[in-house]
């Protein structure tokens, strides 16, 4: 079992949220963590993967166009995307710069997928999914672990 963890970073800080997730993806038995970039993923990486963690600095509180632009691209997959599970993460600048609106805006895209959304459990905040402002800090990376490993359980759980 795959789950991809797809990210767009221009200055890194969404970067490094993404490997911390893909680590705790990793740290489920039988799945394997694929982490790949707005610019390298591929329609077959959404075919395969039984979950998508999908992240994106916030951009005028929403998803910035590159990730937007890989939902549109990727639109014929979408038959075959059903009942995958799919989860968001953000950074941004401002404490209230839009973190929840944008990874809002990446759960709808999952929901017209037809995907099945979870956010962060409850060890980690319980909420939209993994954020924070600018780099992340030793407590958001454990989160960030903890979404990861809670999505590899769960594409596990309805893999069955
Ligand atoms: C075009 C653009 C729009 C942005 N819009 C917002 C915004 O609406 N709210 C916010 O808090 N930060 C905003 N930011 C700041 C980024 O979300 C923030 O610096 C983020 O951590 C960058 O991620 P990255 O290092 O992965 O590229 C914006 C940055 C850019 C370049």
């Amino acid at each position: 079992m795959k789950v991809l963890v797809l990210y767009y970073s221009k200055g890194g800080n969404t970067k490094k949220l993404a490997r911390e997730i893909v680590e705790g993806v990793n740290s489920v038995e039988a799945v394997q963590g694929v982490l790949k970039s707005t610019d390298e993923v591929t329609k077959e990486d959404f075919i395969e993967a039984g979950g998508i963690i999908a992240g994106s600095p916030v951009y005028f509180g929403n998803m910035a166009a590159q990730l937007k632009a890989v939902f549109d691209n990727f639109v014929s997959t979408r038959r075959k995307m059903e009942g995958k599970v799919g989860a968001a993460f953000t950074t941004s600048g401002d404490p209230s710069g839009g973190k929840e609106t944008t990874m809002m805006s990446i759960i709808q895209a999952f929901l017209i997928y037809g995907m099945v959304i979870t956010g962060d459990p409850l060890s980690a905040t319980g909420h939209y999914g993994v954020a924070c402002v600018g780099t992340p800090d030793d407590e958001i990376k454990e989160n960030a672990k903890k979404l990861g490993a809670r999505v590899a359980q769960l594409a596990l759980k309805l893999s069955d």
